[in-house]
């Protein structure tokens, strides 16, 4: 039998009992940021339930964890602390179960709308990092930059590789995104030109918060990798191409992403996407034995990004892809990352990279999708080669389960002019 909450949730909602995704909310305008889980059209508040003492395993009891501005002290709890969490909202929001159902006044304290609510950063990021490790989009991203010679560098197959990306502008989904203004990419023998990018981009990605974190000097064991990982969020890496082609060389991406990244809101947990698991591809040439995971797995989420077209009522699809494309895993990334000793810590962001597919109706960005701008895309009554001012870029992602689904809500941001 499906699991059910005495909370009402709609067959299309997110966020059933088997999600219980957590972030981090505003009840109101004026009041302090607290931890939540979300339920259907509700968020949970976690300090009124610690409060209520009804947080009663050995790891969460006296812990103050779910009275803090972030999350960062909870994931950094480790997995046994997440089961723990897990097993006790669970069974606090079941449908057979009095203790939050049958106690109106603690129901109203614990139990906001989350049409209410302010959504804030769930975590404070110490270190972003974005990794590159969907094969479709480095092959993609190779032809388009450097041509149809050796369009994925040989590197790529034997080592999962990433730049270190911008924590300080990480923001929240629905968070403006003003253009960059950088120098662009010459054409021919032409100076670089300097003013707002001209080939601003989205990138469809996901990022894993880091739970527990690990020692410096001491490297997490690719098996033991998914006990650092806490869970999962969208993630749009913005991209400004122009800016990006003209300074990456050699040292890479650096004024042409770090201009803002946008995540959403709830960090779904690698326990709720568990029965969505599927086999990564295999991988050849086999990994150094550092990265030969015993099980290698991805997760089956259907990843959609949608364009709102400046001054248009329609919101247009323009890419369908699946998680599950990713080459490197989640594990893999994490400890490739501290195989050479590098520490992570609780709240650390890992994006996985762009994450397109196979056909191009599966592509991850509009530099693949509209082949740097050379076959532009129709959306209702425009067109677009790239992202214009007003455009608002919207991705969903979520996994169907049998009679319910496990989803992350959406990460949109809006795209504002460059200052005069
Ligand atoms: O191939 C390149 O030169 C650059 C590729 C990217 O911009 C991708 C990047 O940020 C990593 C990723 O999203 O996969
Ligand atoms: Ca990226
Ligand atoms: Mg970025």
């Amino acid at each position: 039998m499906v699991l059910t909450s005495f909370v009402e949730v709609q067959p299309d909602s997110h966020f059933p009992i088997q999600n219980l995704p957590y972030g981090v909310f505003k009840p109101e305008p004026g009041s302090e940021p607290r931890p939540g889980v979300a339920i259907g059209d509700y968020v949970l508040d976690l300090s009124v339930i610690a409060s209520a003492g009804l947080f009663d395993g050995p790891f969460l009891k006296n812990s103050d964890c779910f009275n803090q501005l972030n999350l960062n002290k909870f994931v950094g709890l480790g997995r046994p602390a997440w089961k723990e969490a897990r097993v006790t909202l669970q069974k606090l929001l079941s449908a057979t179960e009095p203790t939050l159902r049958d106690n109106p006044s603690l129901r109203q304290k614990a139990l906001v709308s989350m049409v209410k609510v302010q959504m804030l950063l769930p975590v404070v990021i110490g270190d972003y990092t974005d990794f590159f490790a969907s094969m479709h989009h480095a092959k993609n991203c190779g032809l388009i930059f450097r041509g149809p010679e050796n369009p994925v560098n040989p590197n790529w197959f034997h080592i999962p590789i990433a730049y270190h990306g911008r924590a300080s502008s990480i923001v929240i989904s629905g968070t403006d995104i003003i253009r960059p203004r950088g120098q662009g990419h010459p054409t021919g023998n032409s100076p670089p030109y300097f003013g707002p990018s001209r080939k601003l981009d989205f990138e469809m990605e996901m990022a894993a918060v880091v739970g527990a974190g690990n020692e410096l000097g001491k490297p997490v064991d690719v098996n033991e990798a998914a006990d650092h990982i806490f869970g999962l969020v969208l993630m749009n890496d913005w991209s400004a191409r122009d800016i990006q082609a003209w300074e990456y060389v050699p040292l890479g991406p650096f004024l042409g992403k770090s201009f803002g990244t946008t995540i959403s809101p709830w960090i779904v947990t690698l326990d709720a996407l568990e029965p969505f698991a599927s086999d990564a591809p295999k991988k050849n040439p086999p990994p150094l034995p550092y990265l030969a995971e015993k099980i290698s797995k991805n997760y089956d989420i259907s990843l959609q990004v949608f364009v709102k077209p400046a001054g248009q009522e329609d919101t247009c699809i323009v890419t369908r892809s699946n998680f599950m494309h990713l080459y490197w895993t989640i594990t893999q990334q994490l400890a490739h990352h501290t195989i050479n000793g590098c520490n992570l810590r609780p709240g650390d962001l890992l994006g996985t990279g762009t994450i397109s597919g196979p056909e191009p109706e599966s592509y991850g960005c509009l530099l693949e999708l509209t082949w740097n701008g050379q076959k532009p895309l129709s959306l209702g009554g425009s067109t677009r080669k790239f992202l214009e001012d007003g455009d608002e870029v919207i991705f969903t992602g979520c996994c169907k389960g049998d009679g319910y689904l496990v989803g992350f809500g959406t990460c949109s941001g809006k795209i504002l002019p460059s200052p005069p």
